[in-house]
């Protein structure tokens, strides 16, 4: 698992070595780290270090340090250097060093802000080193001037040092003006806001450098699956497998009005490995459906037996509702687990059962939160999508799943995943059925195996309370790979998405093979 830290889990985590008397050697080894990375970005354009300029922006504390340290590095190394010292003073050894290298300094002030932005937006690299862990807020004054006028001015290769300046390393939420950097070099332990919307949009691609902290820390504020991750838990039918214990997904979905979501999210679900699908709607909803997907079954009447459920995707109108509403209490009674998306997120009772699986987007989170006298806007909701998704597992009882670029998926136990596996042509018309599809049908293979202490998520350490927000982010991860899968790089459709997704079973398949 890809593990994320509070600044504060870090900054605990190094205290230890700081009482210690290792605080200079922890920033050496931090300023290694960085300056390595640049050059292998460098190279890894094919540009010669030699000659090649870069700019630090350094502010007063010990993340400027780690930045002025690393560019005396590549001063010694033939990079042309400079350094802008955005609070007036800097740490006095980094700077010393820096100057020893022979690096120039211009120090910010109320009137070169402007001036200084074109200077550098000239260079090849720019090395964001004003806040780090220890930030309270965002850049504000000449260096807000200076960060917003170079933004504009769309710099060369931006490299954050530690964390872009302005996102708040535990939240993701972030302070404007931020410098988007193409690429994030975090010492000791990648930060949790680095993991979150909106701050993981700043961060480009993220690096880890250990420093030797790592052995004190706690368990992670937040983790994410990566690929060998997937693999490991996928559902993997053994011989003896039947439709029946591969799981059968009851589809609660569609109306009149919208008869697509219901078909895209049964067609999803099917090509997310379901034994079976049991579609529960109206005959000219199930007629679409069917021509989609033959191997559904349409229940008319009392549907036969299940193993979870998918409501919402489409739902319309009052006696759709009501049969959402009935299958909900079922479900409830019976400890199914239940993927709830859309129109059915306005049927839930106050308290959930912790193996539903809430999909809202941030729209539908904020009525959500709303219910509880929480009142929010959609903007608020973007802005510390961690915080609200917590909140709102909280307030349920249920996994929620909060849909976005970065989607994070909070346990009501208060564990948080984060999965950024898509790209932005996955924000079409049906993108989020195709979620809901993929979900239900790894909700119903789970339900009969997977997520007792001898399965796979307990091999990977998710504690039980933890489990079924594990599967919500496997669902997410799927649904983001098909989706780039479905893209490669330009338009897709949620059919397409669909279709892609057991590619994307294949791909995992060889890597446990593999
Ligand atoms: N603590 C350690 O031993 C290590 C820290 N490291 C680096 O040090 C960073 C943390 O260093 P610091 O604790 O010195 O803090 P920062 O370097 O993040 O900056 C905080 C400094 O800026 C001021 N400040 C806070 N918010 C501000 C704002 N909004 N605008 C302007 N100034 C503001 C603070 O008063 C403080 O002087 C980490 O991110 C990492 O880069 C690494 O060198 C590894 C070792
Ligand atoms: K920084």
């Amino acid at each position: 698992m890809i593990s994320a830290f509070t600044g504060t889990q870090i900054r605990a985590a190094e205290q230890p070595l700081l009482d210690a008397g290792e605080g200079a050697v922890l920033m050496q080894r931090a300023a290694y780290g960085l300056a390595n990375a640049v050059v292998r970005e460098l190279r890894s354009e094919g540009r010669r270090l030699y000659g090649s300029s870069v700019t630090v922006l350094a502010g007063k504390g010990n993340n400027g340090g780690d930045g002025l340290f690393a560019a005396a590095t590549l001063a010694r190394r033939g990079m042309r250097t400079t350094a802008v010292l955005t609070a007036g003073s800097a740490h006095p050894d980094a700077l010393a060093a820096f100057r020893a290298a022979g690096g120039r300094v211009h120090v910010l002030d109320e009137d070169n802000a402007e001036e200084l932005a074109v200077l550098i937006a000239g260079d090849d690299v720019v090395i964001d080193a004003i806040l780090g862990t220890g930030a309270r807020g965002g850049l504000r004054g000449s260096a807000a001037e200076l960060v917003a006028a170079l933004e504009e001015l769309r710099p060369g290769l931006v490299v954050a040092c530690d964390t872009p300046s302005g996102v708040d390393a535990d939240t993701g939420e972030v302070h404007w003006p931020v410098l988007t950097a193409r690429l994030t070099v975090a010492f000791g332990g990648i930060k949790a806001g680095l993991m979150a919307d909106p701050g993981e949009g700043c961060a480009g691609r993220v690096i880890l450098v250990p420093i030797g902290i790592e052995e004190n820390l706690p368990a992670p504020a937040l983790r994410r699956f990566s690929a060998p991750d997937l693999a490991a838990v996928l559902p993997d039918p053994g011989r003896r497998a039947q439709k029946y214990t591969r799981g059968v997904l009851g589809v609660v979905a569609g109306s009149g009005r919208y008869t697509g979501a219901a078909a895209i999210c049964v067609q999803a679900a099917s090509a997310a490995g379901t034994g079976m699908v049991r579609y529960l709607g109206p005959e000219v909803v199930a007629r679409q459906v069917l021509a989609r997907t033959p191997e559904a079954i349409w229940e008319p009447a009392e549907p036969g037996r299940v193993q979870a459920w998918l409501l919402g995707p489409g739902l319309d109108g009052v006696e759709r509702l009501q049969r959402a509403r009935d299958v909900l209490a079922s479900a409830s009674s019976a400890g199914q687990p239940a993927v709830v998306d859309a129109g059915a997120l306005e049927l839930l009772p106050e308290r959930c059962p912790p193996n539903w699986i809430l999909t809202p987007h941030a729209g539908e989170l904020a009525a959500l939160l709303g219910r509880g006298e929480v009142r929010v806007t959609r903007e608020d909701v973007e802005s510390r999508t961690v915080h609200f998704a917590r909140l709102a597992a909280e307030h349920t009882g249920a996994v929620v799943l909060l849909k976005g670029a970065t989607t994070v998926v909070a346990s009501p136990s208060g564990t948080v995943f984060s999965q950024s596996d898509g790209n932005p042509w996955m924000s079409t018309a049906g993108s989020g059925d195709v979620l809901g599809g993929i979900v239900g049908a790894l909700a119903a293979a789970y339900a009969e195996s997977g997520l007792d202490d001898h399965g796979p998520f307990a091999a990977l350490g998710i504690a039980p309370d933890e489990r079924w927000a594990a599967v919500a982010a496997v669902g997410a991860s799927i649904h983001g790979m098909a989706g780039s899968a479905a893209s490669r790089g330009g338009p897709l459709t949620a059919s397409g998405i669909a279709r892609a997704v057991p590619d994307v079973f294949r791909f995992l398949g060889e890597y446990r093979a593999g």
